[in-house]
Parts: structure tokens; C-alpha cells; sequence
């Protein structure tokens, strides 16, 4: 069998153990009586910023949340452009990384208030978590390792989406902080499902009960942040030293670090003999491949 066909059956086989719990490619389909159209069409009517995506050579893409005006709230459109830079992102083949971060030094006060007031009835509320769930999770299950660059604030759905990433740098003066208590509400958009398997549930309990504000030192103690960025003169350095940082995790070439990613995400969500079996499938992806002839030829010496 040719590597590209087999490579497409493992992937086919891959998806369908690691949803197979749930019974559908997402978290939420019409079996959870969830309409994805329905729920789209009422939050484009809250529209202004953009979630913008750039895909580099490089093979690692920065997301930005941007919507400076409102220290880069989610409105409702933007909640639905995430859902479409997401989609892109599952067929970039090259990619290997990715930066999500917030355009003009903050990176993001959560749901647009005006749009959450707007919604606020409880059956909307819900069909806009559901939505944000899966968009979430499957940034989550990217085949790109992910980095959150957090710099000013990442207060509410801001905090959520930061959990949504497999790493997160934090910049000196930073702050994560689940308000959601002071909103009246606990995380929706699955921020506290991630978190208690970050940093587990006695700590969980802290920050969302008592609406901590998390700085860099406190975050890299519970293991919230996995590195602190130094001062820097301007949003390019940071960038610049996440994607630095990103670097470690990615280089090689693409085939290789989203097979890593996959057994890392099977390794993270399904039982064990699921996982040895998707493992054992990722492997037979990469055995035998390119990158494994070449660095066989070379005699390599891991000095
Ligand atoms: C389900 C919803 C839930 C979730 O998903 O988990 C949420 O996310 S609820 C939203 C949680 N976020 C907040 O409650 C943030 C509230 N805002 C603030 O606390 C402060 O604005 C700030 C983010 C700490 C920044 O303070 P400061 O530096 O003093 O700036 P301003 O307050 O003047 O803000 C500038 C400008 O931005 C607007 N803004 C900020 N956050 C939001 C927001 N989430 N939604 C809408 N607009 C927001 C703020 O109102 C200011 O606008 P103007 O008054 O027009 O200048």
C-alpha cells in the first residue's frame, strides 16, 4: 500500500477510536440535539474583531484573538471565525506548531459581554457553550503542538482557551484568572474539565473557587504555566521567543511531530489498551518512513 493511502487509513482509523467513546467526531452533534447552524446563525448577529490565522513556512501558525477595542473579547462572530481557522488548521499538512496569542499586548477578556447579555437566556447559553466546546476540543486534538502566549490578561473564556493549548508561556505581569464565580456562572467552554487535568482538582477548586489571579510565578508553581517570558521592547520579541520556544517541540519534519502529537493526544484521552492501539497505528505511520530511512542512513549518534 502506498505511504499516503496507508497514512490516510490510520488517520481514519485514529479519529474513530478516540471519538468512538462519544459517538461522533465532536463532542456535541445532533445526537445531543445540538444544531451547530442554529447556534452560528445567532452569533454572527454579534459581530466586530477576527480571529486571524497565519500560516508560516516554517510550519508553526499564529492565531490571533483581535479585538483590541475590547481588550480582545470573544464577540459572536469571532467565536465562529475560530471554528473556521480551527477547520483549516486540521488539513494543513506542513504544519507542525502553533501560537495563539492576543493582538496589542493582551490576549483575551473572554465572551463579549454585550453578547452574553444578549443571550442570556439559558437554552442559548447552552447552545453557545456546546459550540465553543467542540471548537475547543478540537484545537485541543490539533495535530500541531500548541503554545498560548499569554501577555496582559486572559480573564474568563480568555482563561478557558488558554487550557484549550499543550503549553503556555506567560510574560512577566501576566494574569490568568477564571472570573467566572464573579459572573455568576463556572466555566463553560470546558475550561475547568482542562484545568483539572493540568494542574488537578485541589488546585481547580482554588483558582475557580476563589477567582485567583494567576501571575507567572504562581502558574509555573501549579504547573498552569510551563515558562515565563522575559521583558521584551516589543509584541515581536515575545513571538519571537514563543516561537523560539516552540521550536524545541517542533523541529523535524511535519509527518513526525503530528505523529508525536497524536500519541500524546490518544496517551491523554483514551484508556490505555485504546491508546497502545493507536499508538501502535501512529508507528506504523512513521516506520519505515522518509525521516526514518534518512536518519537510519545516517548512523546517527544521540550524544
Ligand atoms: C460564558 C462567558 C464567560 C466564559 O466564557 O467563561 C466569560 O468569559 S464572561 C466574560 C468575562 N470577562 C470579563 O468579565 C471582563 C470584564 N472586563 C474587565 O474586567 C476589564 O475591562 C479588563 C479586561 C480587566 C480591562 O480593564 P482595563 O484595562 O481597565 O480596561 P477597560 O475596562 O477600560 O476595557 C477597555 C474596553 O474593553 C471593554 N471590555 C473589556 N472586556 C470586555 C468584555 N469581556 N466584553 C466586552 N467589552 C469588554 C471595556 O468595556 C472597555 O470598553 P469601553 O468602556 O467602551 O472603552
Amino acid at each position: 500500500m502506498q505511504i499516503s493511502k496507508c497514512n490516510y487509513y490510520v488517520n481514519v482509523l485514529y479519529t474513530c477510536r478516540l471519538f468512538q467513546r462519544q459517538n461522533s467526531g465532536w463532542v456535541y452533534s445532533s445526537r445531543h440535539d445540538f444544531n451547530p447552524d442554529e447556534i452560528r446563525e445567532k452569533l454572527l448577529a454579534f459581530p466586530g474583531g477576527s480571529i486571524d490565522l497565519y500560516k508560516q513556512d516554517s510550519g508553526i501558525a499564529l492565531l490571533t484573538v483581535n479585538n483590541p477595542s475590547r481588550m480582545n473579547a470573544f464577540s459572536g462572530s469571532m467565536m465562529v471565525d475560530l471554528e473556521t481557522k480551527v477547520a483549516e488548521l486540521e488539513k494543513w499538512a506542513d504544519g507542525k506548531g502553533l501560537i495563539v496569542h492576543g493582538a496589542a499586548g493582551t490576549f483575551c477578556s473572554g465572551s463579549d459581554l454585550n453578547a452574553v447579555r444578549a443571550i442570556a437566556n439559558p437554552q442559548d447559553g447552552m447552545r453557545m457553550c456546546m459550540f465553543m466546546q467542540n471548537t475547543l476540543t478540537r484545537l485541543q486534538r490539533l495535530p500541531l503542538i500548541s503554545v498560548a502566549l499569554v501577555e496582559g490578561k486572559a480573564l474568563g473564556g480568555g482563561a478557558e482557551l488558554v487550557t484549550a493549548c499543550d503549553f503556555v508561556l506567560m510574560v512577566q505581569g501576566s494574569v490568568v484568572q477564571f472570573v467566572q464565580k464573579h459572573m455568576g456562572l463556572v466555566p463553560g467552554w470546558g475550561g475547568a474539565a482542562r484545568l483539572v487535568r493540568v494542574v488537578g482538582s485541589q488546585n481547580s477548586l482554588k483558582l475557580l473557587g476563589g477567582a485567583i489571579k494567576v501571575d507567572s510565578k504562581l502558574g509555573l508553581q501549579i504547573g498552569l504555566a510551563d515558562d515565563v517570558l522575559e521583558d521584551a521592547q516589543d509584541q515581536k520579541t515575545f513571538l519571537q521567543q514563543a516561537e523560539n520556544w516552540l521550536n524545541n517541540c517542533t523541529n523535524g519534519p511535519p509527518t513526525v511531530i503530528q505523529a508525536v502529537k497524536k500519541v500524546i493526544i490518544s496517551g491523554r484521552e483514551l484508556p490505555l489498551s485504546d491508546a497502545l492501539r493507536t499508538e501502535k497505528d501512529v508507528f506504523g505511520t512513521v516506520w519505515g518512513g522518509q525521516a526514518n530511512l534518512q536518519a537510519l542512513a545516517s548512523k546517527l549518534k544521540h550524544k
